[in-house]
């Protein structure tokens, strides 16, 4: 099948700074689970921004479900997007809707009937273990609750490609270890899972995934080619 994600020489620069990435080029094969590493600041958040188009690159070519992704019309994005589930470094939930709400958000969004919605949204509630907190507002959530919310939204609809910054950096082990394998469940339906990762235990928990390591805004492998098994990163 044909790569769900392809980059070609791409740089970006965030206003008239140094190019923050630059020479970017790799192919994600559908179905594939991958992690991005690489030091503080090497640029993994700036590189899952490009995959989940938030953000243009300053030149090169991104290919994402077979289509341009750089001339792609405004129009078209939300579209896009639906199709790409995303776990934010800083979560980003809708302050002023409940956690079953933010959960929920997605198959609104996609015109699910009211009443298959309540079904997922519990059981994913339940999966990250915050069933109990179903009414509860973002703001009286601990980070690490809220976390799981964000993944819970982000893996509800059962996106074609899921993106996650540090999904388990404010968890304790045993959940980071929940949160991977509903990670793993989701790869296993079909979905390619990009995670962003400090966290060396996560990195061996995978022994299929593939690794992506960044270090000062390029890929420490000039071919792109994706390395496996991961290596430590310092
Ligand atoms: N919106 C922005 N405007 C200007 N510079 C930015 C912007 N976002 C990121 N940068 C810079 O780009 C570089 C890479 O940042 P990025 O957040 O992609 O790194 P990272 O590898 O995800 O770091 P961390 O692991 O600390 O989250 C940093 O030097 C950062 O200061």
């Amino acid at each position: 099948m044909a790569n769900i994600v392809q980059f070609e020489q791409v740089g970006l620069r965030y206003g008239s700074g140094p190019e923050t990435l630059s020479d970017i080029s790799f192919s994600l094969a559908p179905g594939a689970f991958y992690f991005v590493t690489g030091a503080s600041g090497a640029g993994k958040t700036s590189l899952l921004k490009l995959l989940y188009l938030a953000q243009r690159p300053s030149r090169g070519v991104i290919r994402l479900f077979g289509e341009d992704a750089v001339m792609l019309p405004r129009h078209r994005l939300p579209g896009f997007r639906r199709r790409i589930g995303v776990v934010f470094q800083d979560f980003r939930l809708v302050p002023h809707l409940s956690a079953y709400e933010n959960v929920a958000l997605p198959l609104r969004i996609a015109g699910i009937a009211d009443d298959e919605i309540d079904e997922p949204v519990r059981e994913m509630l339940a999966w990250v273990g915050l069933l109990q907190r179903a009414g509860s507002r973002p703001a009286t959530l601990s980070g690490g609750e809220q976390q799981r919310i964000a993944i819970a939204r982000a893996v509800i609809g059962r996106p074609e490609m899921l993106v996650a910054d540090e999904p388990t950096g404010n968890v304790d082990p045993e959940m980071a270890d929940r949160l991977l394998h509903l990670f793993v469940s989701l790869n296993k339906l079909g979905t390619t899972v990009v995670v962003a990762t400090h966290d060396f235990h996560m990195l061996g928990r995978i022994p299929d995934a593939r690794m992506m390591r960044i270090d000062k805004g390029r890929l420490d492998d000039p071919t792109g080619a994706l390395r496996h098994p991961p290596r430590p990163v310092e």
